[in-house]
């Protein structure tokens, strides 16, 4: 199955309009990893509170489509009865448990909202906490008793319980320190290819990007400007906007984040001020629209600049 946005628009707010995300369509397909990137406020959140079903689009439509690979709607993957199409891990994962509720309870949610017995829940809870790494005894904590690493591991085990066809991912390592960060990564990859879990990730962290991505999406004040395979898109960056967000994370330092610490330079209008714009300014409302630069690749750019023609020119 596949997620597919189609020209979401969203507007915060009667009088001072805040058009926080502008005509984006993007689809998540079940075992890829949609990374959806950008600086704060371009949009991300807002995009996975829409297709979490958490956030009204202003217009636009969020549908689940088949693509012949047997999951939700009768085909051969999974009893229905054990099935949510779409679960979201937070990025503060003890603040996204109920602090009054012990473990078991917050897992077990899921389930039983999907009516499942407490015998066949309880046996599920117990394999997912076990898959996501942890020891049954943590099902009798409440969240204040675990760390942030053990609450994410939690939170990634409440999301899978009831065998979703996507996860929509918000900063799920942002919180953590580097060593768990890494860990948690590992299992969200381990976990992908163990069930065929589908990831929409809205990321800063550019080493979460490069270890999960199939495919990227590049947000700017509410605009998709470039989206295409993972390695095409950091390996040839096409919009002048993602070739600044690349080139302003040096690789070699998985620790810099790709936000905040990076400051872009910008005009007095606020739009950026990127020297390989061919055309400054022009991209302010809707932009150009998305064209082909590359098998699946596109951007949004009038002339999709070339990296080494801009170098030159
Ligand atoms: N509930 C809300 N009411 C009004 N404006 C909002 C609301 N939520 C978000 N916005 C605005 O919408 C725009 C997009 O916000 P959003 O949180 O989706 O961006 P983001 O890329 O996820 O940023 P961050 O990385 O900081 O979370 C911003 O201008 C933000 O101020």
């Amino acid at each position: 199955m596949e997620l597919v946005l189609a020209d979401i628009e969203v507007v915060y707010g009667k009088r001072t309009r805040n058009h926080a995300v502008r005509g984006v369509s993007l689809r998540v397909r079940r075992g890829e990893t949609l990374a959806v990137v950008g600086e704060s406020g371009s949009g991300k959140t807002t995009i996975a509170k829409v297709a979490a079903g958490l956030q009204k689009a202003t217009s636009g439509t969020v549908a689940w489509q088949a693509t012949g690979d047997g999951g939700v709607g009768g085909g051969p993957g999974g009893s229905p009865a054990r099935r949510q199409r779409v679960h979201m891990v937070f990025q503060h994962p003890v603040q996204s448990l109920d602090p009054s509720w012990r473990i078991r309870r917050s897992v077990k949610e899921p389930l039983r909202y999907l009516g499942m017995a407490d015998d066949e829940a309880e046996r599920l809870v117990r394999r997912l906490i076990a898959e996501v790494g942890l020891d049954a005894q943590i099902l009798d904590r409440y969240p204040r008793e675990v760390s942030g690493g053990q609450a994410q591991r939690v939170a990634v085990a409440r999301a899978l319980v009831a065998d979703p066809e996507i996860v929509i991912l918000d900063e799920p390592t942002a919180s953590l320190d580097q060593t768990v960060r890494g860990r948690i990564l590992t299992l969200l990859a381990d976990l992908q290819v163990r069930t065929g879990v589908g990831y929409l990730m809205i990321t800063h962290d550019i080493s979460s990007v490069r270890r999960l991505a199939t495919r990227i999406a590049v947000m700017y004040r509410g605009l998709i400007v470039e989206s295409g395979p993972a390695a095409a898109v950091l390996e040839d960056p096409r919009h002048p906007y993602t070739q600044a967000l690349i080139s302003a994370v040096p690789v070699a330092d998985p620790r810099v984040r790709w936000d905040g610490v990076v400051a872009l330079p910008r005009h007095p209008d606020g739009t950026l001020a990127v020297t390989s714009c061919p055309v400054p300014g022009s991209c302010h409302e809707h932009g150009p629209g998305l064209h082909e630069v590359g098998p699946d690749h596109v951007a949004g750019c009038t002339k999709a600049v070339d990296p080494q023609k801009a170098a030159t020119t």
